[in-house]
């Protein structure tokens, strides 16, 4: 691989003696990391049941390093959202922050989720998420895996995060700013990034990263923690944005980051970390952690009413057991909150709560999403596969099942598992599986 000169010259300035020993690390293979979904899985259960070999990765509760030869995204636990699949060293951010179960979180460049997942897992159903992403387009990919995950309790959205700052000052009991950056951590496990380094000079992003921190400072509620993460090693990305927003908030300071065998000061900011390839197991990260002064209180959650709801729709839920929450209907589509967050005028909105479904005339259609966020004693007919199964691959592609000998009585909605983790919907009847796996998540 080519490291442009600048860049070069840039490393050797900051690593000094070490300079040698990053570029050698280039000649090692990336690091493969997985997550645990402890939504829907505690950690010692999971490893009961992995076909993969996994080694921990030190500085995370639930992350993993699986073998490249391995192929965990084809697996249906994939399909099931046991897990995550995670640069290393990018589970650092959110797990330092320190989240509490009735926090109201904002992440604010969430796509595609990476954080936000590990942050919903901190929130364990409880509080209220706040994913947000300017680019709509990767904002699709975030729902899917927020959908994927099995969150009820959160929302996506699509916002210039300065647009935000105005309309939610000090509201967030925590944020995460994982902010766009020149990605020179990423050169070995993604060498595309060198071309827009190179296309980009150095005073491109600081200013971004700055206007986006501190906008997120200013919506962060006294007492309140934020994390700033980049993958990049440039002072001007990290050190640089820091001080800034701290000689603009007086009432912010660092908080120390444990360092973990490897783990880096930051450069003259001794509470913050940097991860460098040639020290760990993992790719270049920086890593900040905030504390506004102030106390934080929670404030008491009120729901609405839920909305008169259409026959149909009242018919299905007697299958399901849902939590306490408010039923909405926006449109064509029926969604089960569980907060009180208001958006304003023109915020752009993907999903605010749990999409239970929609309406189609006369018929309610349950969303993959609702499957994915049950567990199948929530439900009231489960059709279980076991992993070694077959048909749950074929399930995965969209296909017709007999499954005369599985289950020939039950008729009508059926919540479809593997090793009891909910997939998907499909209806059944005598013993014929009519597939309701949503197009868009079929099995490739
Ligand atoms: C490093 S990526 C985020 C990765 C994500 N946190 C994860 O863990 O999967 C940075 C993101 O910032 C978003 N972004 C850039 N400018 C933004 C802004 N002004 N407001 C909100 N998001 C922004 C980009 O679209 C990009 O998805």
């Amino acid at each position: 691989m080519e490291l442009p000169v600048k860049f070069k010259e840039q490393m050797k300035e900051l690593l000094q003696e070490e300079y040698e020993d990053y570029l050698n690390s280039f000649d090692h293979d990336r690091y493969y990391g997985l997550r645990v979904n402890t939504l829907k899985i505690s950690v010692e259960e999971f490893l009961k049941i992995s076909p993969f070999k996994l080694e921990p990765i030190p500085w995370t509760n639930d992350g993993f390093y699986y073998s490249s030869e391995d192929k965990p995204s084809k697996h249906p636990y994939y399909y099931a959202g046991l897990y995550y699949l995670q640069e290393p060293s990018a589970m650092l951010p959110a797990q330092v922050l320190p989240v509490d179960e009735n926090d109201i979180v904002l992440d604010t460049c969430a796509a595609p989720g990476g954080k936000s997942t590990k942050l919903a897992t901190k929130l364990n159903h409880n509080g209220l998420l706040i994913s947000n992403d300017i680019s709509s387009s990767r904002c699709q990919g975030l729902l899917k895996n927020i959908e994927l995950f099995g969150c009820d309790n959160a929302w996506v959205t699509s916002e210039d995060l300065t647009n935000m700052e105005q309309h939610y000052p000090e509201t967030f009991d925590k944020i995460l700013v994982d902010a766009p950056c020149s990605g020179e951590g990423m050169f070995r496990k993604e060498p595309d990034l060198i071309k827009s380094w190179i296309e980009k000079d150095d005073t491109f992003y600081p200013p971004i990263q700055k206007n986006i921190l501190n906008a997120a400072v200013s919506m962060l509620k006294p007492g309140g923690s934020i994390v700033y993460s980049t993958c990049t090693f440039s002072i001007h990305e990290n050190e640089e944005v820091i001080q800034d927003v701290l000689d603009k908030h007086p009432d912010l300071h660092l908080v120390p980051i444990n360092k973990i065998d490897g783990m880096m000061p930051g450069v003259n900011m001794k509470e913050c970390v940097r991860l460098y390839p040639h020290k760990i197991k993992g790719e270049g990260h920086f890593v900040a952690l905030l504390v506004k002064d102030g106390e934080t209180k929670h404030k008491k959650i009120r729901l609405e009413p839920s909305d008169r709801l259409d026959d149909c729709v009242t018919d299905f839920l007697r299958l399901v057991k849902l939590n306490k929450g408010a039923i909405k209907i926006k449109k064509d589509k029926v969604i089960w909150l569980n907060s009180d967050f208001q958006a304003y005028k023109g915020y752009r909105v993907l999903r605010s709560g749990l999409l239970l479904g929609q309406l189609k005339g006369k018929h309610f259609e349950p969303s993959q999403s609702l499957a994915l966020a049950l567990c199948p004693e929530q439900f009231k007919n489960v059709l279980n596969f076991s992993i070694e199964d077959e048909r749950v691959i074929k399930y995965l592609k969209g296909e017709t099942l007999d499954v005369k000998d599985l289950d020939k009585k039950t008729s009508g909605w059926t919540l479809v598992c593997v090793n009891n983790f909910p997939l998907g919907f499909a209806k059944l009847s005598k013993g014929s599986l009519k597939n309701k796996y949503a197009k868009g998540w079929r099995y490739q």
